[in-house]
């Protein structure tokens, strides 16, 4: 933690688009934490791929949808949601929610950078109808690739975190000729201080929230990474990696879920690397931002079984941008720089492994080794 800066950073590459992302996380944060807050069952519904989606993950990709698309209007955006289950019959109830929290996030006076709060008349000067916020979701339906810019976003990443008052994140990002170059992670059960205990899970349901929790992390290619908290203060502080001397001093970072990351072959690659600390499991991107800021030193996300998922963009893209812009290296269980240009999913890529630069190296032999003793070696 080195030095500090406020988030008006004109003159930089993309600091409009840093400023609107800020504030279209932000605007999804208050939502989500709300939604949790009065969360009832019939508000979640299964996804085709048995993964559930809430009332409060289709009213955050509307709102952040909505910013961006008013903002960019030619920027495709690569999101998670779409509104397919939501146009059926049986979904009313959950449609009339949707409109009305999301027209309450984009209505709130909340204050927006100079050059953000001129555009913000665009999408707060009246309601928004059911059809317009339904096919603000579908902005999100654009197939990604190689050429031109795109956004991706995940609106609620880790919904199950999410739904047990677990960790969770909003995360968007922006990809230029499928690099990543502005990232805005909001991580509303985070404690601003790393040092912090973290909550326990499900601890502040029923408005029993405590006021250090709700961090965002913010970076842009070049230009470092930074935390703030979600709400309040807009004074932002530079993060970096942990200063360790060797592998045996870290920790690791993984998947609550062990269908999402192998926990038994990350077992056996801390053996072979001498660690003895527990590792720290959270969902989302939450674990990218921790090791970001040295809150603990490895996230590991192997892959399972045959191998065959594919990682998703919104998943990883401002996640990996934040903890190489701290110091770290991002690839996949080979050494491959995560390519996040092949359209919706990382189709070059199996798995993640992110490390300190320096010590990269020796983790991705020792995920070799593991998987090799496992005869997953030519994964
Ligand atoms: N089989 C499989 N393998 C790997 N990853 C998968 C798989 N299935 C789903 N997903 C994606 O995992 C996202 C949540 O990842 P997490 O690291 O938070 O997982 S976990 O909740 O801790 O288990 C989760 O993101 P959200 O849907 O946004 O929550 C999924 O996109
Ligand atoms: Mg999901
Ligand atoms: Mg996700
Ligand atoms: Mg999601």
């Amino acid at each position: 933690m080195s030095s500090t800066t406020t988030s008006s950073s004109s003159g930089l590459p993309y600091a409009l688009e840093r400023s609107v992302a800020i504030s279209a996380v932000t605007r999804a944060c208050s939502l989500t934490d709300k939604v949790f807050r009065n969360l009832v069952a019939a508000d979640t519904i299964t996804k085709k791929d048995k993964s559930p989606v809430t009332v409060g993950d289709y009213s955050a990709q509307a709102v952040v949808n909505t910013i961006i698309g008013s903002h960019f209007p030619t920027d495709p955006i690569v999101g998670e949601e779409d509104s397919k289950d939501l146009r059926k019959e049986e979904a009313k109830s959950l449609r009339d929610q949707i409109v009305q929290l999301a027209n309450e996030a984009l209505g709130d006076p909340a204050k927006e950078c100079p050059s953000v709060q001129v555009l913000a008349e665009k999408w707060n000067s009246g309601d928004l109808s059911e059809e317009q916020l339904l096919s603000a979701i579908d902005r999100g339906n654009s197939e990604g690739g190689s050429k031109g810019r795109m956004w991706a976003l995940d609106p609620i990443d880790g919904t199950k975190g999410f739904l047990r008052g677990g960790q969770y994140a909003v995360c968007l990002a922006l990809i230029v000729d499928g690099e990543v170059q502005v990232g805005v992670m909001g991580c509303p059960n985070l404690p601003h201080d790393a040092s912090s205990p973290k909550p326990k899970e499900g601890e502040f349901g029923a408005g029993a929230k405590r006021d250090d929790l709700g961090t965002l992390f913010i970076t842009v290619k070049g230009q470092g990474a930074f935390s703030r908290p979600i709400f309040g203060s807009e004074v932002e502080t530079r993060i970096s990696m942990r200063s360790i001397s060797n592998l045996g001093e870290a920790s690791f970072c993984e998947s609550v879920e062990a269908g999402h990351s192998s926990h038994g072959t990350n077992a056996r690659i801390a053996e072979l690397l001498g660690i003895t600390s527990a590792s720290v499991r959270m969902d989302s991107q939450a674990k990218y931002a921790s090791i970001a800021r040295g809150d603990g030193d490895v996230y590991l996300r192997l892959p399972v079984g045959d191998g065959s998922y594919q990682e998703k963009i919104w998943d990883h893209a401002s996640g990996a941008l934040l903890v190489a812009e701290a110091g770290g290296q991002v690839s996949d269980i080979r050494g491959r720089p995560l390519d996040f240009g092949q359209g919706r999913t990382l189709r070059n890529n199996k798995g993640v492994v992110a490390a300190k630069k320096e010590m990269h190296g020796q983790v991705i032999k020792a995920v070799g080794q593991a998987l090799e003793e496992e005869g997953r070696g030519h994964l």
